[in-house]
């Protein structure tokens, strides 16, 4: 058995992670921190985890254990990572980080988004963007993974097969963005709070969100040149989901774009190209380690508008991470990650 530890189990990722570990015939959760539930048993906090871990209880975040394991997850906020990845790595302990902490290459743009200085530029080199679907190669030999944040993996899996292609203006992307209110958190937030969420729909971040830098970093890797995007997040009030209305305009014949996107994901597990003319539902990937995709190019013109919704906790965040956990460990990629979505 894989020995893991999580950091951060009190959150909404590091509960899903519990959840998908559960099912997970190759590992076994060793340690799991909280700071403000130390000492608490699991399946008291989270009743649905109750005949799946008896004998597990939080405890305060400790280098010693953690680096006992063979991999540690961060579910934590930013920073945490930086401040303990690397002594992790230096007793042979791998590190699967879903916070932003490594995910951009450049320390001084990740400064200016996350309002403060990198901790820790000199594990950069080591650090690989956990995006299975681009990256899958590098990432069975990664001691670092960044797993990438939720808005970045529905964008980038609707835009990669146009740009690879080249086929539209990587100057002129739109990507009009959903988020659950889970994307939040589970710390305490007026936002978040029923009467302020429900029944209601707003934009944030229009002039500039920390995912901005995420996804222009992957983009532009895929059109091998930079790209100019407007990224509009919104908050919309479901409990999980993404939903990513992409539009790009044709610069060339494009051929069939069915098509082209079902070479692109020909072999990938948990990317679904649906049937043309669909429109793809959060609920349909609700639960489940799943990218659903749909390209559309309305009365025949130059827009292409790609749709893709994803679970921000799932192949958003806690199952794109044990993706990756598998790829390193050269396991069965479907392990612990096979169950569909639960729906209605
Ligand atoms: N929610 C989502 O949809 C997604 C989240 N992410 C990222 O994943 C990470 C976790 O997100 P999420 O689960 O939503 O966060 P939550 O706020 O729900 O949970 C954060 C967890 O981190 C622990 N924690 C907080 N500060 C520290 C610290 N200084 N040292 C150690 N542990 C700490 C908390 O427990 P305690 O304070 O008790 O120690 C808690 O268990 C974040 O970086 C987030 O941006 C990425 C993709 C999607
Ligand atoms: C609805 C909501 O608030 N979503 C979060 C993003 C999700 C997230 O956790 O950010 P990382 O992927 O960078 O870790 C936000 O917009 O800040």
């Amino acid at each position: 058995m894989i020995k893991v530890g999580i950091v951060g189990g009190t959150g909404y990722t590091g509960v899903e992670l519990l959840r998908l570990l559960a099912r997970h015939p190759n590992v076994a959760v060793e340690a799991i921190t909280s700071r403000s539930e130390a000492g608490m048993a699991v399946s008291e906090l989270y009743p649905n985890l109750r005949g799946h871990y008896d004998d597990l209880a939080f405890s305060e975040p400790d280098a010693d254990r953690l680096a006992r394991c063979d991999a540690v997850f961060f579910a934590t906020p930013h920073g945490v990572a930086h401040a303990l990845a690397g002594e992790l790595l230096d007793k042979g302990t791998r590190v699967i980080d879903l916070s932003a902490d490594f995910r951009l290459r450049d320390t001084e743009e990740w400064a200016h988004w996350y309002g403060q200085p990198h901790g820790a530029p000199q594990l950069l080199d080591d650090a690989i963007y956990g995006l299975p679907e681009v990256n899958r190669e590098q990432i069975r030999q990664a001691r670092l993974i960044a797993v990438p944040g939720c808005y970045p993996t529905a964008v980038q899996l609707g835009l990669l097969p146009l740009l690879e292609a080249g086929v539209i203006d990587a100057d002129r992307i739109i990507a009009d963005c959903k988020s659950g209110v889970t994307g939040a958190g589970r710390g305490a937030k007026v936002p978040s709070l029923l009467a302020e969420a429900s029944e209601s729909m707003k934009a944030y971040g229009a002039s500039g969100h920390r995912h901005l830098p995420e996804i222009r970093q992957g983009l532009a890797d895929a059109a091998k040149g930079p790209v100019g995007l407007t990224f509009v997040p919104h908050l919309t009030p479901m409990i999980r989901g993404i939903h990513a209305t992409l539009y790009g305009r044709l610069t060339t014949d494009p051929g069939d774009l069915q098509a082209l996107f079902e070479r692109r994901f020909a072999s990938e597990p948990f990317v679904d190209v649906m049937p043309a003319g669909s429109h793809p539902e959060t609920r349909s990937v609700k639960g489940a380690n799943l990218c659903r995709l749909a390209v559309h190019r309305p009365g025949d013109g130059d827009t292409v508008v790609v749709l893709s919704v994803i679970d921000n906790l799932v192949k958003g965040a806690s199952g794109q991470a044990v993706h990756n956990l598998n790829l390193m460990f050269d396991l069965d990629e479907l392990a612990g990650l096979d169950a569909p979505a639960i729906m209605p």
